[in-house]
C-alpha cells in the first residue's frame, strides 16, 4: 500500500514538473522573436524584483532605451512604448481588455469593484451606474464643499511659514509636503463624497493611521496582480482571519468601520439624505455591498494620485524658476478679476499657463503609472511585430511622455512653455498622448478627472498666490516609491509667505 501511494506521488510530482518546464518552454517559444532583459522569457523575476524595489519605472525605461518600442518583460509579457500603438491598443473601439493583472486590486475579495473588473461588458454595465456620481449629476455645490477644503488648507499652510527672517530653530516653517497634500486630497474626497470630511487637516495628522496603512497596502496588491498564486493565497478563505475588518483598530479597519458608518447612514428608517456623491451612488441601483464598495474605490482612486499631481507641480515649479515666475505673474495678473477666497473652476481653465504647469508635471511623472495591462483574444501586430492572443501589454508609461517624435527635442526636460507654443497639429498629438495619463480616449478613461483637475487649479493657484515653496534639500528634495501608484515621501519643504505685489 505504501509503495503504491509513494508510486503515485512520485508520478504526480513528475507530471507536473514536465507540465510546468512545458509551460515555460511554450510560453518562451510564444514570444521568443521580442527581445528582452535576460531570462524574461523564462520568469517572471525582472519584474517582481523591481515592483518590490518600487523604483520600476527606471528599470522598464532602461528595458525601452535598450530594447526598444516593444520589449518582452516576462514569459507572457511585453512592454509597449509606442505613443501610436498604445494609443490604437487603448481606443475604446479597440478589441483588449483587462488583463488578470486587474485582480490585484480588489478591495473586497468577494466582489469586484470598477477598478478590478475585466470583462468589458460586465465593466461597461458598472460604468454606466457610476457615471452620474462622478459626473455630480445633481449635486450643486460640490465646487462650494471643495473650496470650503482648499481655503482650510492654505489655512493649514499659513501656519507652517516661516517668519520674515528665517527659521525659528523649532523646525517651523518646514513642512513635510508630501503628508500635506495627501490630508488635503482625503478630506477633500471625503467632503465631496460623503458630506463630512475626514478633517485630517484639523487635527494635522494622520489620526486614523489610515493613509500609511493605505501606503503599506500598494506593494502586496501590485504583488498579487503579477503573482496570480500568490493572490488565490491571500483571498482563499485561510487567509480570511487575517484581512481587514471593519471592526479592527489598525489603519485600513478604521478607515473601511468610518465608510460603513457613512453608507449605513443612508439605509434604514432614519436615513440621512445628503446631496454628494454617496447618494448618488444609494440611489444608482448599486446593492449596499456595492455602494460600500465604490465608495473606498471613490476615496483610493481619489487621493494619492491627485496628491502625487499636487506634490509634483510643487516640486517641478520648484526647479524651474522661469516657469515659477511666469506662472506667479499670470497668478498676480488674474487676481482683482477672479472668484475670492478660491479661484473658481471655471476661471482657473482659462489661465493657460496654470493649466500648462499641471499638464507639463503630469506628463512628467504620470501619477498612476503601473502595468495597467491589457489583453486581447486575438492575435496582434504590434510595432510590426506578431503578437499572439493573451499576451499581457503592459504600458510603457515614462518612456511613451518623453517621446520626442510627440513632445519634441527637449522631452526629457520639465518645460510647460511646451504646450502655449506646439502649433495645432503637434499639440493634437501632445494632448492625446499626455492623456493617456488619465486613460483618456479608452473605456476605463479617469471618472474623477473633472475633480482631480478642479482640485488642481484652484489649490496651485491658492498657494502659489500667497507661499513660495522651497525644498529643504536640494540634492535630495524627495523620496518616492512606486507601485502602480507613486507615493512621494521626505518632501520637506520651506513655506515663505509671498510678498504680496502692488495692487494686490
Ligand atoms: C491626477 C489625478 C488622477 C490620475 C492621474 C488618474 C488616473 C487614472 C487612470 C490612468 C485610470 C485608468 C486605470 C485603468 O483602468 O488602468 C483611472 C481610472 C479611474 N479613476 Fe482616476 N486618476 C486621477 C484622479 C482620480 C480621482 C480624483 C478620482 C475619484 C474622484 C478617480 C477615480 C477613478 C476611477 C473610479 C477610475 C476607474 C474608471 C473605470 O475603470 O471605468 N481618479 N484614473
Amino acid at each position: 500500500m505504501a509503495f503504491l501511494i509513494a508510486s503515485i506521488a512520485i508520478v504526480a510530482i513528475g507530471a507536473s514538473i514536465v507540465w510546468s518546464l512545458a509551460t515555460r518552454i511554450r510560453n518562451w517559444y510564444r514570444l521568443r522573436h521580442i527581445p528582452g532583459p535576460p531570462g524574461a522569457g523564462w520568469t517572471k523575476f525582472f519584474l517582481v524584483r523591481h515592483q518590490f524595489s518600487g523604483k520600476l519605472p527606471q528599470h522598464l525605461r532602461n528595458v525601452a532605451q535598450k530594447h526598444g518600442p516593444i520589449a518582452r518583460i516576462a514569459p507572457n509579457w511585453v512592454l509597449v512604448s509606442s505613443p501610436p500603438e498604445m494609443r490604437r491598443i487603448w481606443s475604446i473601439r479597440s478589441a483588449y481588455r483587462r488583463s488578470s493583472w486587474y485582480a490585484g486590486f480588489r478591495i473586497d475579495p468577494n466582489r469586484d469593484s470598477i477598478i478590478s473588473m475585466v470583462g468589458n461588458k460586465s465593466h461597461l454595465r458598472l460604468r454606466s451606474r457610476l457615471v452620474p456620481a462622478y459626473q455630480a449629476r445633481g449635486i450643486t455645490d460640490q465646487e462650494e464643499v471643495l473650496d470650503g477644503q482648499v481655503g482650510r488648507f492654505v489655512d493649514f499652510l499659513g501656519e507652517r511659514v516661516v517668519d520674515k527672517g528665517g527659521m525659528d530653530g523649532k523646525g517651523r516653517g518646514v513642512f513635510e509636503m508630501g503628508r500635506g497634500f495627501s490630508y488635503f486630497t482625503q478630506d477633500a474626497i471625503s467632503a465631496v463624497a460623503f458630506g463630512r470630511s475626514f478633517g485630517y487637516l484639523e487635527k494635522g495628522e494622520d489620526w486614523f493611521g489610515a493613509i500609511a496603512a493605505l501606503e503599506g497596502m500598494l506593494l502586496p496588491c501590485s504583488m498579487m496582480g503579477l503573482l496570480p498564486g500568490l493572490l488565490a493565497v491571500v483571498t482563499s478563505p485561510l487567509c480570511k482571519p487575517l484581512m481587514p475588518k471593519k471592526t479592527d483598530q489598525g489603519g485600513v479597519g478604521r478607515l473601511l468601520g468610518v465608510i460603513g458608518e457613512r453608507v449605513s447612514e443612508r439605509y434604514g428608517e432614519k436615513r440621512v439624505r445628503n446631496m454628494d456623491v454617496l447618494q448618488v451612488l444609494v440611489e444608482s441601483g448599486l446593492s449596499r455591498e456595492e455602494v460600500e464598495s465604490e465608495a473606498l474605490v471613490h476615496l483610493l482612486g481619489g487621493t494619492d494620485t491627485t496628491a502625487t499631481a499636487l506634490r509634483n507641480a510643487v516640486f517641478f515649479l520648484s526647479t524651474c524658476p522661469k516657469a515659477y515666475r511666469k506662472l506667479q505673474d499670470e497668478i498676480d495678473g488674474a487676481v482683482g478679476r477672479v472668484t475670492r477666497p478660491v479661484i473658481a473652476d471655471a476661471e482657473c481653465t482659462q489661465l493657460r499657463f496654470l493649466q500648462a504647469c499641471i499638464q507639463e508635471s503630469i506628463r512628467c511623472w504620470p501619477p498612476l503609472s503601473g502595468f495597467q495591462a491589457k489583453v486581447s483574444d486575438v492575435d496582434d501586430v504590434i510595432c510590426g511585430v506578431k503578437v499572439p492572443a493573451g499576451t499581457n501589454i503592459a504600458f510603457g508609461f515614462f518612456e511613451i511622455m518623453r517621446d520626442k517624435g510627440v513632445f519634441g527635442d527637449n522631452a526629457e526636460v520639465y518645460d510647460p512653455m511646451r504646450w502655449l507654443e506646439a502649433g495645432p497639429e503637434q499639440l493634437k498629438e501632445m494632448e492625446a498622448t499626455q492623456g493617456l495619463a488619465f486613460a483618456a480616449g479608452s473605456r476605463w478613461e479617469c471618472l474623477g478627472r473633472r475633480l482631480a483637475n478642479m482640485e488642481m487649479g484652484k489649490v496651485i493657484f491658492e498657494l502659489s498666490l500667497r507661499f513660495d515653496f522651497v525644498m529643504l534639500d536640494p540634492v535630495s528634495p524627495l523620496k518616492w516609491e512606486h507601485q502602480g501608484f507613486t507615493v512621494n515621501k521626505d518632501m520637506n519643504v520651506v513655506i515663505t509667505k509671498r510678498e504680496p505685489k502692488e495692487g494686490i
